[in-house]
């Protein structure tokens, strides 16, 4: 009955508005009012496909004049209903009383009013870049959890791309409607925010000055100061808008996983070009012949082309471990961050590209390269943390079938990135430790979208993402233009000219 009186009500309200405009434009225009109105319909009808045009070409200009408005509409239409239909209401505090009785002709019957239902409140609402933000209170007995399961509903319920659901603190939750896909759309570099900027250090090709050159790799050149601040650089782009950032003090170490054509390569030269203009060293051990690796040749400290070569420069690489470990000891120092800044060294980040080639061999000689590879790469894993040699491997699959070894050296590697994946098995085993949405996620990565991953930690938050793509020429140049910062790493690089030249490890 009252939903009747409800729909009259709009009714009438409906028909006085339509005869104000009329009566408004009779005002206006006069006798012309018919052409005006019909002229003002056919202007509506052209902003409605202007944009529907800049939703495809332009979806971030298109979100906050358009996008933003209609969602919030439908969220705030479809509120009740929508939590009702899909389990988020619960009954009123005072929802009447209910009683079993027994019956004048001895049966029992019911007495009471009907439960009623309550939706949770809304405390918030926010207009982000990409989407609309929805704090609400969470009701007793209530868990995010019951949210992730209605968010698909809710995002059909509001019109938007897709609904994410935060935990600000206990009690409360924050339902992020993403308008689009803000990975398919990816906004431009330049409006991304930057962690840090790069070093200002003159480049060997602009000054014309001879490559600064380090004794050994623990004595800095005292005009740049490390710091960990310059472990942490931006990669792209997450699903909430925010910029995607890669911190090597937090994870030390990283697995990038993903079928060929994934975008593997795209990611690792966009993180080595920003780490390439700040104070850390370089490793690349390339054994597809240094196809991906070799345009950052003149930053980088050593490259590595085979397994041979690869043997040698994690063995050197032991070799600055323990020499890092032994100054370490002198100041009492439990990480290189906690050395006094003259001797503290730079960082290493040793980057693999795909890591099957060095893990897999069939003849015996090459057995033992591998088994050395895994043990040194286990052993840079275990101890390179507190001593600034980080590792970076990728590769199509990381599984048991790469060997005894592959296991202990997935466990030190705490930062996960996993793109489009050709079995679901990849993706558990990328991504193992992390929720099981995480997994599903990143299945339904589609083909098309190259460079999405779901990247997570070791503490079990997890984001789409997708990497800022990097023209190769351009990295090759940065790579020339900052290649005053290389690090000179003597005992690297000669083990692996040695075995390049032919010579034994
Ligand atoms: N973030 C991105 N945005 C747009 N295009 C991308 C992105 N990442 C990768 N691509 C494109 O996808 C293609 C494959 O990328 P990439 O070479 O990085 O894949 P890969 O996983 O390293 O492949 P492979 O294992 O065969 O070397 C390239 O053409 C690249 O330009």
């Amino acid at each position: 009955m009252s939903s009747l009186l409800l729909k009259v009500v709009a009714l009438v309200a409906m028909v006085w508005v339509l005869r104000r405009i009329a009566d408004g434009f009779t005002a206006i225009f006069g006798a012309a009012a018919p052409v005006a109105l019909l002229a003002l319909i056919v202007l509506g009808m052209l902003v409605w496909r202007m944009a529907g045009r800049l939703r495809e070409a332009r979806p971030w200009s298109w979100w906050p004049v358009f996008g933003a408005p209609v969602a919030v509409w439908w969220m705030l239409r479809t509120w009740s209903a929508a939590c009702e239909e899909l389990g988020l209401a619960v009954p009123a505090a005072r929802s009447g009383r209910f009683g079993l009785l027994d019956g004048p002709a001895g049966g029992l019957i019911v007495r009471g009013t009907p439960l009623k239902v309550v939706s949770p409140r809304r405390i918030g609402l926010k207009i982000r870049a990409s989407g609309l933000e929805v704090r609400v209170r969470l009701a007793p007995g209530q868990t995010p959890a019951q949210f992730e399961r209605a968010a698909e509903g809710l995002a059909h319920a509001w019109r938007v791309h897709r609904v994410r659901v935060e935990v600000p603190r206990p009690g409360f939750g924050t339902l992020v409607g993403l308008g689009f896909d803000p990975l398919r759309h990816p906004k431009p570099r330049q409006a991304q925010a930057v962690a840090a900027g790069p070093v200002d250090v003159p480049a060997s090709d602009q000054d014309g000055q001879e490559r600064a050159e380090y004794p050994t790799d623990l004595v800095v050149p005292d005009q740049i100061e490390v710091t960990p601040a310059d472990l942490s650089v931006s990669v792209g782009i997450r699903e909430d808008s925010h910029p995607w950032q890669l911190d090597l003090t937090r994870r030390p170490h990283y697995l990038v996983c993903g079928a060929t054509r994934s975008g593997k390569s795209t990611l690792t030269v966009r993180m080595l070009s920003e780490l390439a203009r700040r104070p850390v060293g370089l490793v690349g051990i390339d054994a597809k012949n240094g196809m991906e690796l070799s345009p950052f040749g003149p930053r980088l400290s050593a490259l590595a082309v085979n397994r041979a070569e690869a043997v040698a420069a994690i063995e050197g690489l032991l070799g600055v471990l323990e020499l890092r470990a032994m100054t370490c000891q002198e100041h009492g120092a439990r990480s290189i961050w906690e050395l006094p800044v003259p001797v503290r060294p730079w960082p290493i980040v040793v980057v693999v590209d795909e890591v099957a080639k060095l893990m897999l061999s069939v003849d015996r000689a090459g057995k033992e390269e591998t088994t050395r590879c895994i043990q040194g790469l286990v052993r840079l894993g275990q101890l390179g943390a507190a001593l600034g040699i980080h590792l970076w491997i990728s590769g199509q699959r990381f599984g048991s079938d790469l060997g005894p070894g592959a296991t202990l050296l997935r466990a030190q590697l705490a930062g996960r990135v996993c793109h489009r994946v050709a079995d679901a098995e990849t993706a558990g085993m990328t991504l193992a430790g992390l929720p099981a949405e995480s997994v599903v996620e990143a299945q339904k990565i589609p083909a098309d979208l190259a460079g999405v991953a779901v990247s997570g930690d070791d503490s079990g938050a997890w984001h789409l993402v997708r990497s800022d793509p990097m023209d190769i020429t351009e990295a090759a140049a940065l790579a020339s233009q900052y290649a005053s910062l290389r690090l000179d790493l003597p005992e690297v690089d000669a083990a692996v000219q040695r075995v390049r030249l032919g010579g034994a490890w």
